[in-house]
């Protein structure tokens, strides 16, 4: 154990432990929730490996006296480059490994668990990380993804044969019984399964059967998929508290090294729903082709834009060609923020949740480019059961035909567009009317408090 750990903790508030996967789209929700149950008198232990601690900075500071860390050295693994420790360093191919690398951590946290004066009383952990289903306390799953996509990876845990036909697999007992072709469906479901990856599947099997499940997500963009869920965890114990993004830390972006305010301030120089924000999550990087392809479709298509990059190339000279009608960024941009923006109008996204999430909670609509993990399955919700985006292009390896590409912003954008505009906004509001008062995720989240409180009770009469 690391000295940087220790038991500050008061006897009386309910203590919890938590324990976020280490990648941004996992992590950054996870803590907004954190933030939630510290605002209604939780104390709580976050388990993180040195490299992520900074990641913990606005929460410590929000909540001084009733976070801690736990710091735990990262197990290392022998195909994770030294020093990488957040799959944003590595992509989300390393998903199989940084999940294996952290199963290691069971004894140390065990360890951690047993010695303390006053042991939480429930552990809330990502659901990449269905192994802390069995470290004697109740453990709530915490998906980052949403229902539909939980529903899926129940339903073919068991029945990894059907992903071995090169036909697309019909997922006969879920709502709508849906189509996939089987490389659109979650990463985490293996084609050709190695050990290493049956890991994550049983892994995944432990989420349903653990103590309860809390999503990022809320009723009225998957309805049918949460009660399917609800239908196969035990007890009733499902909450939906999301889009947690809405009533997080992040809302003033802190963590943003981009100079926002400039940013902030090209945007408030045009006009109302004319700019096309692009940012493909915190993992995704782009091939030169596929920079190509998107920097002349932008460029023809005439359409304002500013477009996130981490380490994309950016072919030579098309900032200045572009100038006056887009902006690239370099770096963590305040997503949240520009997205709000009454400027932005809609949002070429790789469909991670948290952006599906946060485009719908600004009420934004989505050009959607799926690459992996549960992004197809997200663009499906997306553009089939809510017409709130168009599809413009698909896969990871893809590179779009510019020319097609251009034609679909600048139509989307204009006049053909605004029927999804409008669906967009409409959905805006009720996702938006969620979290506030009375809504069904601020329910749900005045639901676990009260479970965990109970939980806490129960300890308590036990002493
Ligand atoms: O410059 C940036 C880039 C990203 N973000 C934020 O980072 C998060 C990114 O999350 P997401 O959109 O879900 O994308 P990924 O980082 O790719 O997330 C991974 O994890 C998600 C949650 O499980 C999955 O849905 C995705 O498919 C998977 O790639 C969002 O909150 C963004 O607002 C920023 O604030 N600034």
């Amino acid at each position: 154990m690391n000295g940087a750990m220790s038991h500050p903790l008061p006897e009386t508030k309910p203590h919890i432990m938590v324990f976020p996967y280490p990648a941004q789209g996992h992590l950054l929700p996870l803590l907004d929730l954190t933030h939630q149950l510290c605002l209604r008198g939780f104390t709580v232990s976050i388990i993180v490996t040195p490299k992520n601690l900074p990641y913990l900075s606005s929460l410590l500071s929000a909540h001084p006296s009733a976070v801690s860390a736990i710091t735990l050295p990262f197990p290392p693994h022998p195909l994770i480059p030294s020093g990488v420790e957040n799959v944003k360093d590595i992509g989300g191919h390393g998903n199989p490994l940084v999940m294996a690398s952290l199963r290691q951590l069971r004894e140390p946290v065990v360890r951690w668990i047993s010695s303390h004066p006053n042991p939480p009383v429930a552990l809330i952990s990502d659901f990449f990380l269905g192994w802390t289903k069995d470290l004697g306390i109740p453990r709530f799953a915490f998906f980052t993804s949403g229902a539909f996509l939980a529903s899926i990876l129940h339903f073919v845990s068991d029945k990894l044969h059907i992903l071995q036909s090169t036909e697309p697999v019909c997922l006969s007992d879920l709502p709508g019984s849906p189509v996939f072709k089987t490389e659109h469906l979650p990463s985490l479901i293996p084609q050709s399964p190695s050990s290493q990856d049956l890991e994550s599947v049983k892994d995944s099997t432990m989420n349903f059967s653990s103590y309860g499940c809390i999503f990022n997500s809320c009723e009225c963009l998957e309805e049918e998929y949460m009660e399917y869920v609800k239908q196969n965890v035990s007890e009733n114990r499902v909450y939906s508290v999301g889009p947690l993004s809405s009533i997080g830390l992040r809302k003033d972006d802190s963590a943003s090294d981009v100079d926002a305010k400039a940013l902030l301030s090209w945007l408030d120089g045009c006009p109302e729903g004319s700019v096309l924000y692009i940012c493909f999550g915190s993992q995704k990087v782009l091939t030169k082709e596929q920079c190509d392809a998107l920097a002349l479709g932008l460029e023809k298509s005439m359409a304002r834009f500013v477009w996130v990059v981490k380490k994309d190339p950016i072919p030579d000279g098309f900032e200045d060609r572009v100038a006056g009608q887009g902006m690239i960024v370099r770096g963590w941009a305040p997503q949240v923020a520009m997205l709000n923006h009454v400027a932005v109008g809609g949002f070429l996204s790789h469909c991670g949740w948290n952006s599906v999430l946060e485009a719908m909670a600004s009420g934004k609509m989505i050009l959607a480019w799926p690459m992996e993990a549960d992004q197809f399955v997200d663009a499906r919700l997306l553009v089939e059961h809510m017409g709130v985006a168009v599809t413009v292009c698909d896969g990871g390896k893809t590179v779009p035909d510019p020319h097609e590409l251009s034609q679909v912003i600048a139509e989307t954008m204009g006049e053909r567009g605004r029927e999804i505009r409008a669906r967009a906004k409409e959905m805006g509001q009720k996702a938006h009317a969620a979290t506030e008062p009375g809504g069904s995720s601020t329910k749900d989240l005045e639901r676990l408090v009260k479970e965990l409180s109970s939980l806490h009770e129960d300890m308590i009469l036990k002493d």
